[in-house]
């Protein structure tokens, strides 16, 4: 059994680790790749190091993970519910004992902070837990019909599923796909995104030790070319995506060929409404949880920061005061509160995005700069100052801004909002930690202004008007509405998108029936009454 990365974990300190070991898994072992030359260097990103290599598996490899799969899927789903469920709950068991050194990896691969990393290991251990307890109770109906005859249904597996993921939830989202699959009785065979591929296979190694038959979820290393080897194969009866949108739309492309079906969570631009009637610190508590989690590269994050004109100057001073101070650094030290963005080319595309907010008149508030900290081992890291784009008038037209402040504005300024809603940071998902802050008056206007976008995934209020509360969250066109709080995702709950921000669900019960489908059995009790 190959736990020597993650028996290297307790000692290890940013700057120090290096994975050599394979990270495909397939057949119940780690799976060396045929060919070493499609290698892509996978880079810790607070030091700017090579942490591994990644590569990619190719149409051999892909097929011979998914035959694995299948072959395990024809045991796992001959197995009672009960049965699944024990070994799925042993292998929440091993996750909570070794919570710290899988957490520690992440946090490592991903730059976000061990603070951070620590929950997402127990919302994976918890969604395992979570879909154990339903394994047992998956069935169907009785339905009687005339002269004694009867129907039942069944509800089966669907076979070998294919789960690809994002890159900023890497653990969280492996078994957000592959507990509900297992709990039905399924095969799963996942492919982890290129930039984040170590702990997906700690996963795979962890479901074999919990008793699971080899082969029930593998692990495929690759990109763009080894996803759509996956979607494309005849064997695969369903395609789990999280990702961007563009490339949903091209995994449901793919999938439609074989009719496969597909769930697909995708990016947002999620508003967060803040009423001058909010308790106000809680207010500006929520606007930080939803845009800074994880460097801010969160799918459901309110980055579309909406607050009523009259609150718009304490609300700044306040959310601009904190911004300014979370510590930035080192993603393994327990006072660090932001660690690095993924990569170099996604720090210099977020980065981008507030060169161009500035050009189209945004304000910045505070940070959206490249940070480099004081230690020098994180001299090549990939930090940025957490950022907060607002809107300079209303500070003036807010009354208690200062006067200050307003003589640093320009005439145009004072007239103009600084942050519209036609701005590019206000209409695209940014995936970095930028906030964009646009003031309104009404809320039949900022209703209508935050569903004017095409994603759908997240939206949030905050107001001590209950009945306002309730009539913002029925209006919002997205799959979630958080009412005084942000980022809330425990796995009881139905997770998923509307409009181009995906379909299907993930968490909650609801799941089970994306990975499961219902045969109908009809019994005769008596003779067959023939027309012929
Ligand atoms: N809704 C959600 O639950 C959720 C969760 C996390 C991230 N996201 C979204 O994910 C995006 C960021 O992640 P990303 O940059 O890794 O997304 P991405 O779309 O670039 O990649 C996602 C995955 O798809 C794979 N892939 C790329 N091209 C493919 C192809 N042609 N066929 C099959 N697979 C292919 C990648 O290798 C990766 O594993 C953001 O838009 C974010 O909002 C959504
Ligand atoms: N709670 C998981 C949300 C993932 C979005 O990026």
């Amino acid at each position: 059994m190959a736990q020597s990365t993650l028996d290297s974990m307790p000692g290890a300190s940013t700057g120090t680790v290096v994975i050599t070991e394979p990270l495909n898994f397939w057949g119940g072992k780690r799976v060396k790749p045929r060919e070493e030359k499609n290698a892509e260097p996978v880079f810790e990103p607070a030091t700017g190091r090579v942490l591994c290599q990644m590569v990619p598996c190719g149409a051999e490899e892909v097929d011979e993970a998914i035959q694995s799969a299948y072959a395990a899927y024809q045991k796992w789903s001959k197995m009672a519910g009960m049965e699944r469920a024990r070994v799925m709950l042993e292998a929440a068991r091993i996750i909570r004992e070794r919570r710290e050194k899988i957490a520690k990896l992440e946090a490592i691969n991903n730059g976000k902070t061990i603070t951070e990393a620590l929950v997402n290991i127990d919302i994976s251990w918890k969604s395992i837990e979570y879909y154990a307890g339903l394994a047992g109770t998956l069935a169907g109906q009785h339905i009687q019909l005339p002269g004694g005859a009867f129907a039942y249904s069944r509800r089966e597996p669907l076979g070998v599923c294919v789960g690809i993921g994002a890159w900023n939830f890497p653990f969280v989202i492996a078994t957000m796909k592959s507990a509900p699959a297992l709990a039905c009785g399924n095969a799963i065979v996942y492919k982890p995104s290129p930039m984040a591929p170590v702990t997906a296979v700690i996963l795979a190694e962890i479901y074999k030790e919990a008793g699971v038959p080899d082969g029930l979820f593998c692990v495929v290393q690759g990109g763009a070319e080894t996803g759509s080897l996956l979607c494309h194969h005849p064997k695969v009866a369903k395609v789990s995506f999280t990702g961007s949108v563009p490339t949903g739309k091209k995994v449901m492309e793919m999938s439609a060929k074989s009719v496969k079906q597909v769930t697909l969570e995708l990016g947002g631009k999620s508003p967060l409404i803040i009423f001058k009637d909010c308790e106000l610190e809680n207010a500006v508590k929520g606007a930080l949880m939803a845009n800074f989690l994880t460097q801010g590269q969160v799918c459901c994050n309110g980055t579309r920061v909406f607050v009523q004109r009259e609150i718009m100057p304490q609300f700044l001073e306040e959310v601009v005061k904190r911004t300014k101070a979370i510590p930035v650094g080192d993603p393994l030290l327990g006072s660090t509160r932001m660690g690095p963005l993924i990569s170099k080319p996604q720090l210099e595309k977020v980065l981008g995005f507030v060169s161009q907010a500035k050009k189209e008149g945004a304000r910045v508030l505070c940070g959206g700069d490249p940070f480099v900290p004081s230690d020098p081992k994180l001299k090549g890291g990939y930090f940025m100052s957490p950022c907060v784009l607002g809107t300079s008038n209303t500070l003036v037209n807010g009354g208690t801004a200062h006067a200050q402040s307003a003589l640093f504005f320009n005439t145009q300024s004072l007239s103009t909002d600084n942050c519209r809603d036609d701005m590019t940071c206000v209409k695209e998902e940014i995936f970095g930690p930028v906030m964009s802050v646009l003031p309104f008056d009404t809320e039949e206007e900022v209703i209508q202004r935050a569903n004017n976008t095409t994603f759908g995934l997240a939206s949030g209020v905050f107001t001590r008007d209950i009945s306002r509360a309730h009539r913002v969250a029925a209006s919002m066109e997205a799959g979630t509405c958080f009412i005084n709080n942000y980022n809330i995702n425990p796995i009881e709950l139905p997770f998923g998108g509307y409009k181009m921000s995906g379909f299907g669900r993930e968490n909650g019960q609801v799941t089970i029936e994306y990975y499961s489908q219902l045969k109908t059995v009809v019994v005769e009790m008596g003779d067959v009454e023939s027309l012929f």
